[in-house]
């Protein structure tokens, strides 16, 4: 398969990046990721299942029909009694799909629609064997092939789903009597069929954890600065409004800091853009380490510009961590020998902050934490104000 080289190394740290770099031929990953796929894969298989019903029923059905014509009583009735009770499997089974809150059920749900029809098959087969032996058994093959391709199973799960229907077919054709050398070539045409079926799952499934990693590999490109590491702008916007309606139904405050390196034109023409670069680094790991909560969220917004978006706290504390992030900078103790403000690189920041049950717009916060920004730039700079 595959191997992806040296831009995995531009977008690290990210497991989604280390996992593309790993390999996952036995199509596993890393216990985390393995588990956010599979909550993926339920998730986007749920439309894929709803029409792999829809089609097995009406396939189902019209194999009925086609029993009338083959088979003649009292065969008949055991058949159609078998055809019945899958069915009413099916749409029990469906039912439940359908209403998708039982999500945690959608797999071994869509697994029993498999076996019931896979195994209602090799019965019927049997049945049929036991007065027919020219009754075609082939059928059984249109099951695996639904594990494989229409239901959205991992491989290990469509191979276990089509290993039993085989299994439950030697068992039906042994009862029936048939003949061991047509059941050993009827087993045999089983097994290769399987084996294509097995081939060509692998090879979906290997596509579809690829597309995963590079899908949320592209979303995490989309949404950071390439600088910093920082969220980007773009990034902010949705987020805010995502984090002020939690903020709202939890009863909790939002703190925004708009930070602004002081002189750093300066100090780009006095250590050049490389060294800017580093400055800017820095600047980003600190803001990283102040949004430590799960909900804050350090942004890069451009250029010198950063924000802190803090979740659950009021004005006199997001004044404090304001003031603490400020020192931290200072403490750094970057040489700035261009400043008018101070020796090492420092930075203004304005503080606004948002109550549950006012009127929260990003524009409206946004604005107020510019305003203080500004104040604490004309008061002299390397200070907070709010
Ligand atoms: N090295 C580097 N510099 C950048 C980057 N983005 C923007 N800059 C520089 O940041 C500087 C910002 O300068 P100004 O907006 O004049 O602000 P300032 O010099 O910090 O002045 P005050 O904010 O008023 O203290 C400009 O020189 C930009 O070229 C970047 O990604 N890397």
């Amino acid at each position: 398969m595959r191997t992806y080289h040296a831009w995995l190394d531009d977008v690290r740290p990210s497991p989604y990046a280390d996992q593309l770099s790993l390999g996952f031929r036995w199509l596993r990953f890393s216990r985390v990721l393995e588990r956010e796929y599979r909550t993926h894969l339920l998730d986007e298989s749920f439309e894929l299942k709803r029409i792999a019903l829809s089609t097995a029923m009406v396939i189902w059905l019209a194999l009925a029909a086609l029993d009338l014509m083959l088979v003649q009583p009292p065969h008949l009735g055991w058949i159609l009694a078998v055809r019945v009770l899958v069915l009413v499997i099916l749409v029990g089974c469906g039912g439940l799909i359908l209403q998708r809150r039982y999500i945690r059920l959608l797999l071994p749900l869509s697994m029993a629609c498999i076996l019931a029809l896979g195994i209602g098959a090799a019965v019927i087969v049997g049945i049929a064997h036991d007065a027919d032996p020219s009754y075609p058994y082939e059928g059984l093959l249109l099951v695996s092939m639904a594990a494989y391709f229409l239901v959205g199973l991992r491989l290990s799960e469509a191979l276990g789903c089509a290993l039993a229907v085989l299994l439950a077919y030697i068992g039906a054709e042994w009862l029936a009597g048939l003949p061991l050398p047509r059941l050993i070539n009827n087993v045999l045409f089983l097994l290769f069929g399987n084996l294509i079926g097995a081939v060509g799952c692998y090879l979906l499934e290997y596509k579809s954890r690829e597309y995963f990693l590079i899908s949320r590999l592209m979303r995490l490109l989309a949404d950071r600065d390439s600088l910093t590491g920082l969220h980007n702008r773009r990034s902010f916007n949705r987020q805010f409004e995502r984090l002020w309606r939690q903020a709202q139904r939890d009863g909790q405050s939002l703190a925004l800091l708009l930070c602004d390196i002081d002189h750093f034109k300066a100090y780009n023409d006095h250590y050049g853009h490389q060294a800017g670069d580093t400055a800017l680094q820095r600047v980003g790991a600190l803001i990283e380490q102040a949004a430590r909560r799960p909900l804050d969220m350090g942004v890069r917004l451009g250029g010198e510009e950063f924000a802190l978006l803090l979740f659950d706290i009021g004005p006199d504390e997001a004044r404090q961590r304001a003031e603490a992030l400020r020192q931290a900078l200072e403490a750094a103790g970057i040489p700035h020998q261009s400043s008018d403000s101070a020796a090492v690189l420092t930075m203004s920041i304005g503080v606004a902050c948002l109550s549950p049950g006012t009127e929260g717009e990003l524009s409206q916060i946004y604005e107020q934490a510019d305003r203080a920004l500004y104040e604490a730039k004309a008061f002299g700079r390397n200070q907070v104000a709010a």
